[in-house]
């Protein structure tokens, strides 16, 4: 049997995109327009109290597309705070002109493929990636994916030796992109319908676009990458939610 990689979980994940009742949105009055953002962005200043008590990190995006019209995105310590979260949200006017299109739960994974630290607890950085803020880039991308389990294609029967040097070769290509790309990878193995969660963070787009095509190349994704729905966002901040919502 191969062995299983080690990997550190962090805070939980939940992606959640939302169409928008654009219909009942427009019928509605002004008032009830204006009472319904009012609740979203008292949602957004909360959001952002827990992260400066680094208990946790949401952003929103508008999301370009048919797949949603907007989608947020939450770490939160606890698959309990997620859940209340959500239904908390769920509850407000504002959700009454949404309808969730899609989801992914997943948590955010470390491995140590590349790298092994000696006590993870103490680890500021090793903290920090496990638990982060989540960038504040003007577009996210986010994919769900899986490692291929086919024939002579079957990642979980690679040696350790084998996976760790595709790893290697994989976060070469990743470090050539620093600075211009962030990325969350969240485990989902027993918890969502594919294996990882992939969430890029860039002030350019077409990062997103040389990025994964570079990686397409690359034995690790060439070889075993399978994947679901892109779905690409551009950040809302208080300002844009008014900008984008009004009538
Ligand atoms: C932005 C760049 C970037 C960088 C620097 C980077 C680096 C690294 C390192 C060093 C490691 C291994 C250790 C760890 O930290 O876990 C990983 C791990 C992982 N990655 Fe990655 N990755 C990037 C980017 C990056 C992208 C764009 C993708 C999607 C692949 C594609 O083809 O679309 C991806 C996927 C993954 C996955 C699914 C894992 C877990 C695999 C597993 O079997 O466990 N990743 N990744």
């Amino acid at each position: 049997m191969s062995e299983a990689v080690n990997t550190l979980e962090g805070w939980f994940a939940l992606h959640d995109f939302r169409s928008i009742d654009w219909a009942a949105w427009k019928s509605a009055s002004e008032e009830e327009r204006r009472a319904a953002l009012e609740e979203l962005i008292a949602f957004m200043h909360k959001w952002g109290d827990v992260e400066a008590n680094k208990q946790g990190s949401s952003t929103m995006v508008s999301v370009v597309g048919h797949k949603a019209d907007i989608a947020f995105m939450h770490l939160r310590p606890t698959l309990e705070e997620l859940d209340a979260l959500e239904a908390e949200f769920n509850k407000t006017q504002f959700a009454m002109y949404t309808i969730q299109t899609y989801s992914y739960v997943s948590v955010v994974e470390l491995s140590s493929y590349v790298s092994q630290a000696e006590n993870p607890e103490a680890d500021p950085a090793i903290q920090a990636r496990l638990k982060p803020i989540l960038p504040k880039t003007k577009h996210i991308c986010f994919y769900p994916m899986n490692k291929k389990r086919e024939g002579n294609d079957n990642w979980y029967m690679l040696s350790m030796e084998e996976r760790r040097a595709m790893m290697r070769s994989h976060g070469m290509i990743g470090r050539s992109y620093a600075g211009r790309v962030t990325q969350i990878i969240t485990g989902s193995v027993g918890l969502d319908d594919w294996e990882w969660g992939v969430t890029l963070f860039a002030d350019d787009p077409i990062v997103f676009k040389k990025l994964v095509y570079e990686m397409r190349f690359d034995e690790a994704s060439a070889r075993f990458g399978e994947f679901g729905t892109f779905i690409v966002g551009n950040r809302m901040t208080e300002e844009r939610v008014n900008e984008y919502f009004a009538i």
